[in-house]
């Protein structure tokens, strides 16, 4: 484990657990040793492992072979000080899209790292008729070492595709699930064995997965977890229903709902910027932020994804999780402490404050085909996976507005397109104009442009910079904007981690903070279901906007309602 410098990334209470022989009161538990769980009809207080016993349906997840102070596998009693534990990582959707491109190579850089515990394995999962061969062939194409260590990396890949297995089942067969509990226990034997699932997979599919991987390939000595990939329902009511039927087989802290957003580098920093620099906390309130812009832009279309993202539109895709979860993160108070509970409490606080957002506040667009340069770029509705005539938005603004006392008053801006001029995503703060400014006619008429503004850049090029107002050198008083620039490829000379990489370890390692709990996914629906439905009930027109551009003029309108004007435009 030397090599992984995660260790761990919170500084939270919870212990690491990559002491492979650690021992088992080390273990991070689902539960506190003494909850209470029912065990056919009667209810038990587990004084030992503290390891869940079963779901509330009846079907073991997590359950203890004892509940004696011993351990046991395959029968023999194993002293506490002596187990072994492994994980085993089943990634169901294996021959998808997202498990290619995501999902094996980020666990390949955490083997790389030797972030992984020493047993191991991990298996692919989906219809698809492959061999360990086949799925190995497979995840090759996409395994890339680190550019700062290219030491040992074929080696390296040798070893991990090693520790890759493939299953071929349905989803809906608890036959097949227990066949795959063979295969893992097979890999586990002698040891303690945690199993994670990942769901990689169309959402339809979710609970059918669930019931048979609960019912039959649960491991019945260490904990289960299941990580779920969005989109997590449609609406309130989508997403309650898909929280009740997940947690018939499983329980909240099995559930690890995945939003990468929260996975990468410049977003888990915000609440280091913030609650570390006393530059910053002062300042983050109403009293001097005049607005904040949470900004997701991408230079290409749905292509490919357009079937899935038809039902969904750029609303569900990225704002109601990626850029509302940034902005819960932003705007909480200060937790009491960085374990996941306290930070996600602060964050559901947050989004329960939030007015719900209506109709007047969104803009909707639609990219449509454009010429440039003698290159055609498609429509929308030119992908052959998109209906004719389909008014699903790909690109949206909208204000949303937090009210508590923190932040009465101050416009929250999103906007979110597909198609646009640019890739990035992005956090601005524009602070409000210094009062009685001495230096007011340096600025023109336009004291906008003397707003100091704090930008976060998430993606490409993570930076972090604070716009000021300066003298330009010289012997007259002439002014200017200039950034304190903290480039990260220039100030770190390491490869940042890929989001999933981050989140897929925390899952391993128990660490919930950057996952979403029921309730703040209930609060993020409550505030979107509303304009969703009535986007939809109403029939509204997306206003069309060329494939490449800024996206739709609307945008500006809505800012400017609100005396905004997106920093983007400047840069
Ligand atoms: N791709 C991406 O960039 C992102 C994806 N996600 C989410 O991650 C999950 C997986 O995404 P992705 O890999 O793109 O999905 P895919 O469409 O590639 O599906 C994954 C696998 O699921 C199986 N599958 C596909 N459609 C069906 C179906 N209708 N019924 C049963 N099985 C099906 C296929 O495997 P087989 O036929 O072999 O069984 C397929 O290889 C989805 O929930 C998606 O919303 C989230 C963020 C980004
Ligand atoms: O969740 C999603 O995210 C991607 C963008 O992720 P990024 O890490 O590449 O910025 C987006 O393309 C996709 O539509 C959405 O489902």
């Amino acid at each position: 484990m030397a090599g992984c410098l995660h260790c761990h990334h919170s500084g939270a209470s919870v212990p690491s657990s990559f002491n492979h022989s650690r021992t088992l009161s080390l273990e991070r538990r689902a539960w506190p040793a003494s909850t209470p769980h029912l065990l056919g009809g009667q209810e038990l207080i587990r004084r030992t492992w503290g390891f869940q016993m079963k779901s509330s349906n009846g079907h073991p997840l997590n359950v203890v072979s004892s509940q004696k102070e011993e351990q046991y596998t395959n029968g023999s009693k194993v002293e506490e000080e002596q187990v072994d534990s492994t994980v085993s990582i089943t990634v169901i959707g294996a021959s998808g899209d997202l498990a290619k491109k995501k999902i094996f190579p980020a666990l390949f850089a955490l083997f790389y790292e030797d972030c992984l515990p020493k047993h191991f394995t991990v298996y692919g999962y989906a219809r698809t008729q492959l061999t360990d061969e086949e799925l190995r062939n497979m995840i090759s194409k996409t395994l890339t070492c680190r550019i700062d260590k290219r030491e040992n990396c074929s080696n390296k890949m040798g070893q991990f595709l090693q520790r890759c297995f493939y299953h071929s089942g349905q989803y809906g067969s608890e036959k097949n699930f227990s066949e795959l509990d063979k295969k893992l226990k097979e890999k586990e034997v002698g040891k303690l064995a945690n199993r994670l699932f990942y769901l990689s997979i169309p959402p339809n599919i979710f609970v059918d997965v669930v019931r048979c991987a609960s019912r039959n390939a649960s491991s019945s000595t260490g904990w289960t977890r299941v990580i779920v990939e969005k989109p997590f329902g449609r609406d309130s009511q989508s997403s309650a229903e898909l929280t009740q039927s997940l947690k018939q087989h499983l329980t909240e802290d099995q559930i690890f709902r995945i939003d990468h957003y929260l996975g990468k580098e410049l977003v888990e920093n915000l609440s280091v910027l913030r609650f570390s620099n006393l530059v910053f906390e002062p300042l983050w309130s109403r009293t001097f932020i005049r607005n904040v812009q949470l900004i997701f832009s991408e230079d290409f279309g749905t292509e490919g994804r357009g079937g899935y993202f038809d039902n969904y539109g750029i609303i569900r895709d990225i704002m109601q999780n990626h850029l509302l979860q940034i902005l819960a993160l932003f705007a909480m108070e200060t937790p009491v402490s960085l374990d996941a509970e306290d930070i996600r409490n602060e964050k559901v606080k947050v989004l329960r404050s939030m007015r719900t957002l209506k109709l007047d506040d969104v803009v909707v667009g639609q990219y449509k085909g454009h010429t440039r340069g003698g290159k055609s770029y498609p429509a929308y509705i030119d992908d052959p996976t998109v209906p004719k005539g389909s008014l699903t938005p790909t690109f949206a603004a909208a204000a949303l507005f937090i009210d508590n006392a923190r932040w009465d008053g101050v416009p929250f801006l999103m906007k979110a397109g597909k198609a646009l001029h640019t890739r990035g995503a992005e956090i601005r703060v524009q602070f409000r104009h210094v009062p009685g400014n001495l230096y007011k006619r340096n600025f023109g008429t336009d004291l906008d442009k003397a707003t100091n503004e704090l930008v976060i850049r998430v993606q490409p090029d993570e930076a972090i910079y604070l716009k000021i107002n300066n003298k330009i050198p010289g012997l007259s008083m002439r002014l200017d904007s200039s950034n304190l620039n903290l480039l990260y490829a220039a100030r770190y000379h390491k490869e940042i981690p890929d989001a999933y990489e981050r989140l897929l370890l925390d899952a391993v390692e128990g660490e919930r903070r950057l996952f979403i709990r029921s309730d703040e996914l209930d609060a993020a629906w409550a505030i979107f279901t509303p304009v969703l439905k009535e986007l939809e009930n109403k029939i509204i027109a997306p206003e069309l906007y060329p494939y490449g551009s800024r996206g739709p003029v609307g945008a500006h309108y809505l800012a400017a309602k609100y005396n905004v004007r997106w920093g983007d435009l400047s840069s």
